[in-house]
């Protein structure tokens, strides 16, 4: 058995992992990265990657047959299925040098292609190497959960894991679950020419403001998507390409299965129990440092965390960890700041609180403006108007913003960042962008706010008359 001693341990090599590991070794701690799996974890190879790479060939397709309205014949997209899946391969294998075993030993980082576990409170064990660290990141993600439905062991059934590997193309694709992962993936299979039928037990982005996720609803069903609501899959039967999924809405059968209905996190490889590591079934006990309950030299960082589950949290994770564990400065995250976006078309993207939140927490003090895109020159030409941004605003400063539209995963960046940096709508409003562009949404959002203030306002009509008055 080897030995090693480190400053840093980092179990799993995915977003989280793989963010903390570059930053360390870089600003000069003695790095140990173990990835029992593929380095990059489930973005690069499963997650956000595979599934925005398959979005771009079903836009593709959909844009073909919808290019009348701009004097471009609609042509019925000749889809190649499997070929679309080379494209998805061929994006993950240009992105994978970035999180490559090559790249992290070249920046000096140890890594370890084995499964860790903890075998003290102060050791992990991966494969014949036993690492002794001044400080543990558990950072192993995320898999799909599969729920315990009756018949579903019986049937063959696609998760993230698999359905990017599927080279037919399914004649009836049955998605269990409208969440993030159910939505993305029915639309893009929709527009590559399936069948697409969405079982969901509660709410369709059921995470998203009702009156947005509606906007995206509207058009999906629209493109022929079925959306069953308020439909939990109670069995499901059949064999082969019949498949039935029975729900207290009635049964739907397709050809194919695709389950979504949420994650598990990683930790049964890990043995926390004997590090005393303090865990439930949303991942890690740990406090806003990220720093276990229970054990104060092991921390998380990303989906294991017990929070939001989005790569861009495991890089912010990322951040706070290194402040505190190079620096030993105190360090804390906080979730009022970060956005996150869906990929549907229209896109729905959020940050801060929604109406409804906004309303609870701060009663009458909130306004919320709100901004069509009907009424944004860029969106009217590229015949792009579905939409709408909502921002909720207390006292001058946006403390949330809505947007179902064009670009809303862009879009939603400025409002980010005005919340992050306590800004208020001034900042916005003052801002000089280019013309014609769909950005102009979020500066009209803000000069909504500012409109009844200065155009219906007796004071300001009354300084005006007095001022006219007096210069020559
Ligand atoms: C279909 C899909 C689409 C998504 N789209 C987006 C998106 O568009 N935008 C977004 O922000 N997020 C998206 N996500 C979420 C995003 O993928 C995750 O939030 C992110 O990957 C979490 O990073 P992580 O480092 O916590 O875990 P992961 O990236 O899962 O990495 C964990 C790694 O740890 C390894 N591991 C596990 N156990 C051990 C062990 N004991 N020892 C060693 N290694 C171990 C695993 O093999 C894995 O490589 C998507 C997810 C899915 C499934
Ligand atoms: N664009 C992005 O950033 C993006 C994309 C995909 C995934 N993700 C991440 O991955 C996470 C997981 O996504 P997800 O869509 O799997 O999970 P989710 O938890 O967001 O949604 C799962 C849905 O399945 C439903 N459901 C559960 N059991 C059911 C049953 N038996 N029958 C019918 N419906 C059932 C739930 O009501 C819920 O609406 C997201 O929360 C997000 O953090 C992000």
């Amino acid at each position: 058995m080897n030995r090693i001693k480190t400053d840093i341990c980092i179990i799993g090599g995915g977003s989280g992992g793989l963010s903390v590991a570059a930053g360390a070794v870089q600003m000069g701690a003695k790095v140990v990265l173990l990835e029992g799996h593929k380095m990059g974890g489930d973005c690069l190879n499963y997650g956000c990657v595979p599934s925005k790479a398959l979005i771009a060939s079903a836009k593709q397709a959909y844009a073909m047959s919808h290019g009348s309205a701009l004097g471009i014949a609609d042509e019925q997209a000749q889809v190649d299925f499997a070929a679309a899946k080379d494209h998805v391969a061929d994006v993950i294998a240009t992105i994978a040098p970035v999180d490559s075993v090559e790249r992290f030993e070249g920046l000096g980082v140890q890594v370890i292609q084995e499964f860790g576990a903890f075998i003290s409170e102060t050791e992990v064990q991966a494969g014949d190497t036993i690492i002794e660290a001044r400080r543990f990141i558990v950072a192993t993600g995320s898999g799909p959960f599969v729920p315990p439905i009756d018949g579903l062991a019986d049937v063959t059934y696609y998760t993230n894991e698999n359905i990017f590997d599927l080279r037919e193309k399914p004649k009836h694709l049955i998605v269990i679950g409208g969440g993030p992962i159910g939505m993305e993936m029915a639309q893009a299979h929709s527009r590559l020419g399936c069948e697409v039928t969405v079982i969901e037990g509660a709410k369709a982005f059921g995470n998203d403001d009702p009156e947005m996720a509606a906007i995206v609803l509207n058009k999906m069903r629209d493109e022929g998507i079925t959306i069953v609501e308020e439909a939990q899959a109670q069995k499901i039967s059949g064999a082969g390409d019949e498949i039935t999924v029975h729900t207290p809405k009635g049964d739907y059968t397709g050809s194919h299965l695709l389950i979504a209905v949420g994650r598990k996190v990683n930790m049964d490889k890990l043995d926390l129990d004997k590090a005393n590591v303090a865990h439930d079934r949303r991942g890690l006990k740990v406090g806003a440092d990220l720093r276990s309950e229970t054990n104060k030299k092991v921390y998380a960082a990303g989906d294991v965390a017990g929070g939001l589950q989005f790569t861009h949290v495991a890089g912010y994770h990322a951040g706070v960890l290194i402040r505190s564990l190079l620096f030993a400065l105190p360090s804390k995250m906080k979730t009022a700041h970060i956005p996150w976006a869906t990929y549907t078309d229209p896109e729905l993207s959020q940050v801060g609180l929604t109406e409804a939140q906004a309303r609870e927490k701060h009663g009458d003090a909130l306004e919320v403006v709100r901004f069509e895109y009907h009424h944004n020159d860029r969106a009217i030409a590229e015949r792009k108007t579905t939409g709408l941004i909502k921002v909720m605003v207390v006292k001058g400063r946006p403390v949330g913003a809505s947007i179902a539209g064009h670009l809303a995963g862009e879009l939603i960046s400025m409002w980010a960042m005005a919340i992050a940096n306590n800004m208020k709508m001034s900042a916005i409003a003052n801002t000089v962008l280019p013309y014609p562009t769909i950005s102009e949404i979020n500066k009209r959002a803000a000069g909504a706010y500012f409109s009844p203030r200065l155009f219906e306002s007796t004071m300001v009509k009354r300084v005006v008359r007095f001022v006219q008055r007096w210069i020559p």
